[in-house]
């Protein structure tokens, strides 16, 4: 069977389904093809001097790894020539990137978390570029931080990048989840799976334990439950996985289900969470629920939250479909 690169899948999809315009399609080959760069970086590690920190600190007060930055100008070089964008924001930048010569109809905003897992790197485990695509609002020709404030539901794409032993694809534009390979030989990413389905059901659970005495009850109650196993009321045994790069603790449950959790807690309750809304929650939440799975904080669907700031943060919950309901179902329970 031949093989169907990127490209040929998203022109397929145009003509078939009519879903994809083709200035969101040149735009996500513009991503992907930044996201071939990027892997090329990183698989260089310290012969290509790419570990270690730049000696700088990023909007939200976290060190910057050089990946961070070299991948931020690899995805900002590649699209702002694009001319599909109106403006680009992403977690390594305070306020959104303007398009230098924006092409009238560049109706798009994209954005990103350049490099997700950053504390990774250096250590050589799968890290990965995580991307949110939303329309423009009419008649916006200077967008502003507040133009991108909008509700996940309203993403039109959202994709990540994988950089592990593959480099892997994941893409929807709202009509299922499919995954592209990386081929080196080639240079293209083809598709290796078409309608990713996550299990309903999963006995693997993925939460950072080192805040265990930070959580609030509903999560206390659901891990402790979990670590119980055969004994305990959900009579079965859970395996736990934790590899601190949410691209791939998102991957492993899109390929073989799970429950990821980053739940808000007593450490982190004034942020309002750990994880970014914009470029890492509202994307995941998007490409799980287009694989059959769930996304929530807890109190609500992640898509449904309205985004109060470009680097806001949330709560987490995702995955495996019932697993997620039962947390949520936790959390209104009187405890
Ligand atoms: O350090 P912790 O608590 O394990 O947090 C890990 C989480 O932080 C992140 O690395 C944050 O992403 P960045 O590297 O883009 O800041 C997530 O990918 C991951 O789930
Ligand atoms: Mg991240
Ligand atoms: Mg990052």
């Amino acid at each position: 069977m031949k093989a169907v690169s990127l490209s040929r899948y998203l022109i397929e999809e145009q003509r078939a389904k009519g879903k994809i315009p083709a200035d969101l399609r040149l735009l996500i080959e513009v991503v992907a093809r930044a996201c071939k760069s990027i892997s090329s970086a990183i698989s260089k590690g310290a012969l290509g001097g790419v570990l270690g920190n730049v000696g700088t600190i990023n909007v939200q007060g976290e060190a910057q790894k050089k990946l961070d930055v070299l991948s931020n100008e690899i995805l900002l070089e590649a699209n702002e020539w694009g001319g599909h964008l109106a403006a680009i924001a992403s977690e390594e930048m305070d306020d959104p990137h303007p398009i230098p010569h924006r092409y009238p109809k560049g109706e798009y905003l994209l954005v990103f978390d350049p490099l997700d897992g950053s504390s990774n790197i250096d250590v050589n485990v799968a890290v990965g570029t995580i991307f949110s695509v939303l329309r423009c609002p009419e008649g916006v020709t200077e967008p502003e931080p507040e133009h991108f404030l909008q509700p996940g539901v309203r993403q039109v794409a959202a994709g990540y990048c994988i950089y592990g032993p593959s480099t892997i694809l994941v893409l929807t534009v709202g009509d299922g989840t499919v995954m592209f390979t990386l081929d080196r030989d080639l240079g293209s990413f083809v598709l290796t799976q078409d309608s990713v389905r996550i299990p309903e059901d999963t006995a693997e659970f993925a939460i950072n334990a080192s805040n265990a005495r930070h959580w609030d009850a509903p999560v206390k109650r659901y891990v402790d439950e979990c670590l119980a196993g055969k004994t305990g009321v959900r009579g079965k045994d859970f395996n736990m996985r934790w590899v601190a790069s949410m691209v791939a603790d998102v991957h492993r449950i899109l390929t073989r289900g799970g429950i990821f959790m980053y739940p808000i807690d007593a450490k982190c309750r004034d942020k309002g969470g750990r994880l970014r809304l914009m470029y890492e929650a509202n994307p995941m939440a998007l490409i799980i629920e287009q694989a059959g799975g769930a996304a929530h904080t807890g109190y609500e669907r992640i898509l449904d939250v309205q985004p109060l700031g470009l680097h806001q943060r949330i709560s987490v919950i995702l995955g495996s479909k019932h697993e997620v309901e039962r947390v949520a179902l936790y959390h209104r329970e009187p405890q």
